[in-house]
């Protein structure tokens, strides 16, 4: 697993216990799970839009900038609801190298 997302993962959980002057991730986890959402989907929003930004401009610098956003703001979500980035990295691993026909198939059957 990426070094980075297992210590985000950590710093995430820590967060849980901190002041939220302190923190912008204490904040939202004392702001609850609706703010925490609102966050996933206005930063999932931008995600699309800086897409078809990049597909006009040739320009994928924005586009990254906020994918890490939504990526970011997921992982307060899964940590607030006490899941960490380690469990959908798994879920990944399962389905690697499953071809997502085959895979929907058998959920067909
Ligand atoms: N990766 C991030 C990260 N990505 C984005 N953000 C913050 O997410 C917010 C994104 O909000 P917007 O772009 O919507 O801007 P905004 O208008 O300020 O947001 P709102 O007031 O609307 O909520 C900004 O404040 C960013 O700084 C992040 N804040 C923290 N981290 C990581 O989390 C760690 C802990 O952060 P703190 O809890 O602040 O110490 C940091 O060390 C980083 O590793």
């Amino acid at each position: 697993m990426s070094d980075i997302l297992k210590a985000l993962g950590q710093v995430l959980e820590q967060r849980k216990n901190a002041a939220a002057e302190d923190s912008y991730v204490a904040s939202l986890h004392h702001k609850g799970l609706n703010k925490i959402l609102e966050k996933v989907g206005e930063e999932a929003v931008e995600v699309v839009i800086a897409a078809k930004d990049a597909k006009n401009s040739g320009d994928n610098e924005n586009l990254i900038y906020e994918t890490a956003d939504l990526w970011f703001h997921s992982l307060v979500m899964l940590s607030h609801l006490g899941e960490s980035p380690e469990a959908v990295l798994d879920e990944l691993a399962r389905r690697f190298d499953l071809s997502g026909l085959v895979e929907k198939a058998n959920r067909q059957q």
